[in-house]
């Protein structure tokens, strides 16, 4: 597996190792123990999950607060996606500014992004399924979340205006400057 860093400390890219073969291909999707020697982080993921859209449905941006904050371990196998990660820890040197790769089946990148950023990925493919680990379990109290169409944050989600596809939820998240830290 190799790391890349991106311009946001903490907030990591991974590339596993692939073994290509006459029937096909193989890789460890996780290894706690080459994940944390690798990283330096903990590995202690409680929860995964999976989802499946269409072109031009962005989700997010979201995270959890507070005791329920969590770490995610994300990646795609079919289709492809723009994942982003704000960082929004307050005090951080890089405090709303954000990372977006293209993660897919094809490239089979991984995103790690840790507590104390939000979260949304936009498809840009035909279909996508979506996956991943997080550290933390799901807690309804405290999500939370930006509007993906924030002005400061000025994410380009790649999706040509009038063909977003938000959830009612996510019309109603608040702008970044409005965002509680807890
Ligand atoms: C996230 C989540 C949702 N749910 C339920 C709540 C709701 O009825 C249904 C759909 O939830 P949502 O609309 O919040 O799903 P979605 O918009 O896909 O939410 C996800 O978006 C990405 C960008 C993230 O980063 C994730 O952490 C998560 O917030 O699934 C769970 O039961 N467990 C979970 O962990």
């Amino acid at each position: 597996m190799e790391i890349t860093e991106t311009g946001i400390k903490d907030c990591l890219i991974l590339k596993p190792r692939v073994f290509d073969d006459a029937r096909g291909y193989f890789f460890e999707s996780f290894n706690q123990q080459t994940f944390e020697d690798k990283t330096g982080l903990s590995g202690a993921f409680v929860q995964d999950n999976q989802s499946y859209s269409s072109y031009g449905v962005i989700r997010g941006l979201h995270a959890q607060t507070g005791a329920f904050a969590q770490a995610k371990l994300v990646r795609v196998t079919k289709g492809e996606v723009l994942d982003v990660a704000v960082d929004v820890r307050p005090g951080s040197p890089t405090y709303g500014q954000h990372v977006a790769v293209r993660l897919s089946a094809e490239n089979k990148l991984q995103l790690y992004i840790p507590r104390g950023f939000v979260h949304g990925f936009s498809v840009l493919s035909e279909t996508v399924e979506f996956l991943y680990k997080c550290d933390n379990f799901y807690n309804k109290a405290s999500e939370t979340g930006v509007i993906y169409n924030d002005t400061d944050l000025n994410i380009d989600w790649l999706i040509p205006a009038g063909m977003e596809s938000i959830s009612e939820k996510d019309m109603l998240l608040k702008p970044f400057a409005e965002l509680q830290h807890g």
